[in-house]
């Protein structure tokens, strides 16, 4: 989608964004207002980062609403008048899921129940909620509450057909440089002349630019029938292929890296669509598309009626995406501009 297309369909709309003031809700945001959306909402739990939202972007189309996902009546003002809303807010962090995982459920799952049904009650015309690769084959709480938060909106979906809400999904793998993330934590072991601690060498991990997080919602949203789920296409390396390009890039050639092991709930490699899924996905070039699955209960009918085959096909993960190498990395990375001002590069 070109620019001036973005612009067409937000021109004069407003759009409200939960998690609002983390780094896709301001990244979104700027886009937003870039293309003429009339109002944007921000809504966030943080007052702090709204303040300085605030005064960064400067703008008189941005309206700060503060709440949580988890307390429904905090939703209904910024909702309320939406033409699209995008839904981010959650907890995101492995680790802390762990160990609180009903927090984790509170949030990502009773919480964005909460952002549908008020988008639904609104009268608003498309709603996407933001998934990771952890929700698929999930094996820590994060992942599972994301792959809930998924199921929901799909039910959503199938339940409502006569909604005018379209409700859909994206999922997206590890963003780089992101907070919290293992590039930011790499050049500070570098700047402290500490070794890079490396969980597992050989575990990989699908690498996509904030930019390429926001592209695959703008797609979602120009695209999406309700219930569909969204990827984007997106390389992958091994962590030690990371932390070799972020010290290459520092100068250095050859890193002490100091092996720590698997964290809680980590997987050696993450999962984009799983087999099932990639049986039904619709190739969209640099994006793969999957239908809702609409049936209703009585299988019978379809099986007589319809599609009786039986997944065959592999799943699409951060094994077999493609690898990037060494000097690939070291050019992913180059196109941050968080990497391009550390390195001094115009
Ligand atoms: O000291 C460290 C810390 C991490 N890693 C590895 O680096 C990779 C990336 O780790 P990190 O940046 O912490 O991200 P993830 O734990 O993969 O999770 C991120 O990426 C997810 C998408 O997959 C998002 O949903 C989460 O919010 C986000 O924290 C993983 O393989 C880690 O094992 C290391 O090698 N050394």
């Amino acid at each position: 989608m070109n620019p001036s297309d973005r612009a067409s369909v937000v021109a004069g709309k407003t759009i409200a964004i939960t998690g609002g003031t983390g780094s896709f809700g301001s990244t979104m945001a700027r886009h937003l207002l870039a293309n003429g959306a009339a109002q944007v909402n921000i809504f966030s739990r943080d007052e702090a980062k709204q303040d300085a939202m605030r005064r960064t972007l400067n703008d008189e189309r941005l309206r700060f609403y503060l709440g949580d996902v988890r307390d429904p009546h905090s939703i209904e003002a910024p909702l309320t008048g939406a033409d699209y809303v995008f839904h981010a807010a959650a907890l995101k962090q492995v680790p802390s899921c762990e160990f609180f995982p009903r927090q984790a459920v509170l949030t990502n799952v009773d919480g964005s129940n909460n952002v549908i049904q008020a988008a639904a009650r609104a009268g608003v015309q498309s709603l996407v909620v933001l998934s990771t690769d952890k929700a698929v084959y999930p094996v820590n709480a994060m992942g599972m509450s994301k792959g809930l938060m998924e199921k929901t909106a799909q039910a959503f979906a199938r339940n409502n057909p006569d909604s005018g809400l379209t409700v859909s999904i994206t999922r997206y793998g590890n963003v780089m440089y992101s907070r919290g993330s293992v590039i930011p934590l790499f050049l500070q072991q570098i700047d402290s002349g500490r070794p890079l601690t490396v969980t597992e060498p050989l575990m990989t991990r699908f690498l996509m630019s904030l930019d390429e997080s926001v592209d695959l919602v703008w797609h979602a949203f120009t695209h999406a029938q309700p219930g569909d789920l969204f990827v984007k296409k997106a390389p992958a390396c091994t962590v030690e292929t990371l932390a070799r390009a972020v010290a290459k890039l520092c100068d250095i050639e050859d890193p002490t890296i100091q092996r720590i092991g698997m964290r809680h709930g980590e997987k050696m490699h993450e999962t984009l669509l799983s087999a099932e899924e990639m049986v039904k996905a619709v190739d969209q070039g640099d994006y793969f598309r999957v239908p809702l699955d609409a049936r209703g209960l009585q299988y019978e009918v379809y099986v007589e009626e319809g599609d009786a085959g039986i997944p065959r096909d592999t799943d699409y993960n951060s094994a077999n995406t493609h690898q990037l190498d060494l000097q690939e990395t070291v050019a992913t990375l180059m196109r941050l501009p968080e990497i391009r001002a550390r390195v001094g590069a115009a």
